[in-house]
This record gives structure tokens, C-alpha cells and sequence, in this order.
């Protein structure tokens, strides 16, 4: 270990942003300097959406357009269709979305614009128009692969829903309660952005090399994926059914503490007394336990409360997000292996915006290391070899 390595880049400033602001001594966050949880509780998510890429909120008009925008581009190719009914119906979700997002890209003839890879150059507004792409087809791609797993065909989108109405619809061929749909969209404005989390990092060093915004975006799902990042929401799930009752939750937590084991859902590397979003996704939850008002979603509800309870005194280690996300997807009906490409659908927002704002102030990403390996030494001939 050297005195010099920041490890994990903890505590390290490696860029200027200005999409959102992570405030962890009052536990706040903001996008372009609006509260997340007014945005969650009193907006959509596609004025979010608007929001995250524009720096303003839109006007009536604007957001009229822009959802006209976001339709238009609706509708993943036949062949991409083909692809999906093809994947191993047994893969994790999160490789399949990672490869219909890969597959979308080498269709798109506009994949490369804004790249490295053209003579253009940065291309903000042709940026801006593939981020909306992606906005619009990924729910689409994500509710293909959960049909197909499920032995159904894929449900073409409805242009007359809004986003996620939309999703509901192609994923089960109906839209929930109101209650619902406002609770998934809720979950979908406060896992948008949040500055330079792992995988948007990833996203943005891709977008370093000024290679495309597919390939950032293919990225940021690969790093999505662990349980220390996005994969944590499917893992909590797991968690509260391995626990099985609330009468045995608290056991369970001091057991799982007493065994130093890591617990899904808790602990983040910025917020260190609370993530400024569980409050509000916390709320949802409960709203989502009453919507439901069955004896398993009370269940889940206390023992959340006893896990969080047990945990904060025994250690001090607060929820994230990922904590009452997952159940309150649970409820919603998604089958647990979703949840992290749900979160997929609402960060495409932060990982493009971030990769713009990249791009428009461009310096290569290239840390250095701290060499700890062998010195230097002889080559030696492979005859003579020991
Ligand atoms: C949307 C999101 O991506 S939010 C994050 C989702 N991830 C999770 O929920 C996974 C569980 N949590 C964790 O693994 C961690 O809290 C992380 C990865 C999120 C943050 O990790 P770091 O900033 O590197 O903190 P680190 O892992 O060093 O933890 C610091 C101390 O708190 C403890 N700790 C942190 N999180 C947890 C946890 N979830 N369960 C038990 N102990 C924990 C560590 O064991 C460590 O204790 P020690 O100093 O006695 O060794
Ligand atoms: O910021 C982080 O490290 C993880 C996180 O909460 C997020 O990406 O939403």
C-alpha cells in the first residue's frame, strides 16, 4: 500500500460537473440545482429527463416537445427483436440489456456522431438527439427480454402513454393504478444521476477516448451491474426473502454484523448519515405497501423498518437507495433480476448527460499507478527456464 494511492479514488476531485451536486453533511443532492425529492414528488420524470440534458426545466411547450421527441424515437428494430428472442432465457437481464444496447448501436447509422470517430467532431445537438434515442428504446428493449424470458411475445409501445405508462404497457399489457405509475417514476427521477458514481465514471472515461456514446453507455452497464453498485436493489430483495419474516430480522441483522458480513442496500462511499433519496423512495414504498395492502407487502415493510432500525444503532451504517427500492419494485410486479435494468432506464439520463459535458471540455482520463510488482530483471530464454 503506498501513502500516495487515493484507493478506489476515495475522496479524489477528478472533474468540474455541473448536473448534479452530492451534499453528504446535509445529506442533499440536486440536478442543475433543483432538490431531487421536489423533482420526484412534484414533476415527472421526463421533465427530469429534460432537465438532466438542458440545465433548465422545460416550459410547457418545450416539455410538449420534447415528449413528442422521445415518442418518435420510439420502436427497436425487427432484427434487434430477432436478437432478443434469441438470448438464453436463463442470462442475468443486466447482460442481456447491456448486449440490445450494443446491438442498437452497430444499427444506428448515427452511432458515431460526436465521436472521435468522425471528422464532425463534438456534435452536442446530434449528442443530445442519440441520448433521447436511447431514453426512448431502452424501456422497450428491457420489456422485450422480460417477455421473452417469460415464454411471451413483445408488446409494441402505445405512443399515446406517457414513459412510463408506457413501460407498464409493454411490459404487461395494461398500466397499473396511477399510485403505481407515480411510485416507478419516482424510483426513476431519484436513481437519474448522482455525479461521479462508478458506473457514470465508467461512462465518462469512455467518452475521455472520444470513442461513441453507445459504447459509454455499454460501459456504464457493465459497471451498473455489481452488487456494490446498482446490483445492490436485486439484493436486498433477496435478502428480505432469505429472512423470510419479520420476527426474525432483527436476529438476522445482528448475526450478519456480528459475522462482518457486507449487508446489500446500506453504506455508500459519499453519503456517511444518509442518502438524501431514501426518505422519498422510503415514502413510495409504503405507498406502494398500501396500494398492495397484501400481508406479504406489509411483511416486507417491517421488516425493512427492524433492518434499518437494527442497523443504524448497531453500526451507524445508514440505507441507500437501493433499500426500499427493490421491495417497492417487488410490489410493482418486476420479477427481481429486473431491478438493476430498471435502474439502466433512468441512469441512461446521467451517463449521457455526463458523457456530454465530457466531451465539451475533453481531457483524456489517465491516472497513474503505483508500480508494486517485480523489478526489473532479465529476460530469460524459455529453454533455460526453471
Ligand atoms: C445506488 C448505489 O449504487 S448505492 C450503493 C449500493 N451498494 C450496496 O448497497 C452494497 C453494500 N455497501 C457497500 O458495499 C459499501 O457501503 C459501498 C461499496 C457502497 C461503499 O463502500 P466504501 O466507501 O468503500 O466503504 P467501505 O466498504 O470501506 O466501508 C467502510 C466501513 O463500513 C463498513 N460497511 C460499509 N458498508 C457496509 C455494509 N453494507 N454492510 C456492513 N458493513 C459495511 C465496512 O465494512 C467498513 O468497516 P471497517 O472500517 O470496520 O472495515
Ligand atoms: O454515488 C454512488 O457512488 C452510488 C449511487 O448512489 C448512485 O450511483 O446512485
Amino acid at each position: 500500500m503506498s501513502d500516495e494511492v487515493k484507493y478506489g479514488l476515495a475522496g479524489v476531485l477528478a472533474d468540474d460537473t455541473a448536473i448534479s451536486k452530492v451534499v453528504p453533511e446535509t445529506n442533499s443532492l440536486t440536478y442543475r440545482g433543483y432538490a431531487v425529492q421536489d423533482l420526484a414528488v412534484n414533476g415527472s420524470f421526463e421533465e427530469t429527463a429534460y432537465l438532466i440534458w438542458n440545465g433548465e426545466l422545460p416550459t410547457t411547450s418545450q416539455l410538449e416537445a420534447f415528449r413528442k421527441k422521445e415518442r418518435s424515437e420510439r420502436g427497436i428494430s425487427k432484427d434487434l427483436h430477432e436478437t432478443i428472442r434469441r438470448y438464453n432465457k436463463s442470462a442475468h437481464p443486466m447482460d442481456m440489456i447491456r448486449t440490445s444496447l450494443s446491438f442498437a448501436g452497430q444499427e444506428d447509422k448515427d452511432a458515431n456522431t460526436g465521436s472521435g470517430m468522425t471528422s464532425a467532431g463534438f456534435d452536442k445537438e446530434g449528442l443530445y438527439d442519440l441520448s433521447v434515442r436511447m431514453f426512448a428504446q431502452i424501456p422497450e428493449m428491457v420489456a422485450a427480454e422480460f417477455r421473452h424470458r417469460e415464454g411471451k411475445d413483445a408488446i409494441a409501445p402505445d405512443d399515446s402513454l406517457s414513459w412510463s405508462e408506457n413501460f407498464f404497457h409493454m411490459c404487461f399489457g395494461e398500466v397499473p393504478a396511477p399510485e403505481v405509475v407515480k411510485c416507478f417514476d419516482v424510483s426513476m427521477v431519484l436513481y437519474a444521476e448522482h455525479s461521479f458514481n462508478a458506473s457514470t465514471f465508467t461512462a465518462r472515461v469512455i467518452g475521455s477516448t472520444t470513442s461513441d456514446l453507445y459504447s459509454a453507455c455499454v460501459g456504464g452497464i457493465g459497471a451498473l451491474k455489481g452488487p456494490l453498485h446498482g446490483g445492490a436493489n436485486e439484493a436486498v430483495m433477496h435478502m428480505l426473502k432469505e429472512i423470510g419474516e419479520p420476527g426474525k430480522a432483527k436476529q438476522w441483522m445482528q448475526g450478519a454484523i456480528s459475522e462482518k458480513r457486507k449487508i446489500m442496500g446500506f453504506g455508500h462511499r459519499v453519503y456517511r448519515s444518509g442518502d438524501s433519496r431514501v426518505p422519498t423512495m422510503t415514502d413510495y414504498f409504503q405507498k406502494m405497501v398500501e396500494v398492495t395492502g397484501t400481508d406479504e407487502a406489509k411483511k416486507y415493510w417491517e421488516m425493512s423498518r427492524i433492518l434499518d432500525d437494527t442497523m443504524v444503532e448497531a453500526k451507524g451504517i445508514y440505507p441507500n437507495l437501493d433499500f426500499p427500492a427493490g421491495p417497492a419494485y417487488y410490489l410493482m410486479g418486476f420479477p427481481i433480476p429486473m431491478f438493476t435494468p430498471l435502474f439502466v432506464m433512468s441512469r441512461i439520463t446521467g451517463w449521457t448527460a455526463h458523457v456530454i459535458e465530457q466531451l465539451e471540455n475533453n481531457k483524456l482520463i489517465r491516472p497513474l499507478s503505483a508500480y508494486n510488482g517485480e523489478a526489473q530483471r532479465k529476460f530469460v530464454p524459455i529453454g533455460e527456464r526453471s
